[in-house]
């Protein structure tokens, strides 16, 4: 498969491509079964006819299945194998207890019907009480927490790699505390920290600290997110931010593409979802320019520390790791 997405070493030495499509059909919230089934997949296929070769999904989007159907299906054809595709699924909070892991671990390979992942990541560093479905909640309809140390469900994604059932594990919205407790006391470094990372929230701290470990950055919502159920229409719109619209017009490109040549520029790895082939061929269209140094300082000025996913839910939860500073 010929695909012109440059990869990125990571501190394992394996390769990642630069950009990934998400899958999290935002359209359906936490409310799962109502939207159209095979959206996703076709875009999956879609994506890998434009050259897209990283694709990321979670066992809590519900999209594993449409995912794997579609790299299946495009390795029958004979268009990628197998070890062209890197598949990132997630490590879902009611799984965290130690002897949990490896069955969520299974329960994905299943889904996305394939022997090994390329990277898992834990999904959030907090733990929701186990076996009692994805969203535990009291009778009050609040999440029920549960305390498991996000160090010792690692100590079981490290084994995961020891088998070879993934190739690399890595971890999500952590803070730079989390990332650095976890780092001293792990034997194996996460390669990187899937974060949201959008104009709005920018991250100059996080990124610099993770570069400082050699951790890499992946970068979600990237687009602003702007089909969020929760989308509050009296917020900005980040695509169609003056400064987003002038750098469009100078560099003859897309909005998109230059919220997501902003990420490639700072060394990120951008995971834009579309289900659109005319959408997907655009975000994926971005390595034949380079934003120069003063258009990437006006694109850091519009940060506002803006969170989207703020997590509010789990505010309360002593490993919420939006109380820290970054
Ligand atoms: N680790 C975590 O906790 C989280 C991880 N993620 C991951 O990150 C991925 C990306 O984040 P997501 O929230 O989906 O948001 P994005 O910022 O990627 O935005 C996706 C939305 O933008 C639209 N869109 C895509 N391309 C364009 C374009 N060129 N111009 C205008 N609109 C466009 C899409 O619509 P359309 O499909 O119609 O093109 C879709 O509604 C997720 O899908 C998921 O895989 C997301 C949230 C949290
Ligand atoms: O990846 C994600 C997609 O959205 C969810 C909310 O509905 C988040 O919890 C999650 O982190």
């Amino acid at each position: 498969m010929t695909s012109n997405v440059p990869k990125v070493l990571l501190n394992n030495g394996t390769f990642m491509p630069i950009i990934g499509l998400g899958t999290w059909g935002s359209d359906w919230g936490l409310t799962f079964g109502q939207r159209e089934r095979g959206a996703i997949e076709q875009a999956v296929k879609d994506a890998i006819d434009l050259g897209y070769l990283h694709i990321d999904t979670a066992l809590v989007y519900d999209t594993e299945k449409e995912v794997g159907n579609a790299i299946n299906e495009k390795i029958r054809q004979g268009v990628v194998k197998r070890e062209d595709v890197y598949i990132v699924s997630k490590l879902w909070n009611t799984f965290h207890r130690p002897d949990l892991v490896r069955g969520a671990l299974m329960q994905s390979l299943q889904n996305l019907n394939t022997p090994y992942l390329d990277l898992y990541l834990i999904h959030w560093p907090l733990a929701h009480k186990e076996e009692q479905g994805l969203f535990p909640v009291d009778d009050k309809g609040n999440i029920v927490f549960s305390f498991v140390d996000f160090v010792d469900t690692w100590k079981e994604m490290e084994k995961l790699v020891d088998d070879g059932l993934v190739k690399s594990i890595g971890i999500s919205n952590f803070s730079k505390n989390q990332t650095e407790r976890l780092l001293a006391n792990a034997r194996i470094k996460p390669v990187t920290n899937q974060v949201e990372c959008q104009l709005y929230l920018t991250q100059t701290k996080l990124s610099e600290y993770l570069r400082s470990k050699g951790i890499t950055l992946t970068a979600y919502g990237p687009l602003g997110s702007p089909a969020r159920p929760w989308l509050d229409s009296k917020e900005p719109v980040l695509l169609e931010e003056p400064t987003v619209l002038s750098l469009a017009a100078k560099y003859n490109k897309t909005p998109a593409q230059i919220a997501l040549r902003y990420q490639i520029d700072r060394g990120h790895i951008p995971i834009p979802k579309s289900s659109n082939k005319t959408r997907l061929a655009e975000n994926i269209s971005i390595f034949d320019f380079q934003l120069d140094a003063g258009d990437l300082e006006a694109l850091n000025k519009l940060n506002r520390n803006k969170r989207f996913f703020s997590n509010d839910e789990n505010a309360t939860h002593p490993d919420h790791p939006f109380n820290d500073e970054y």
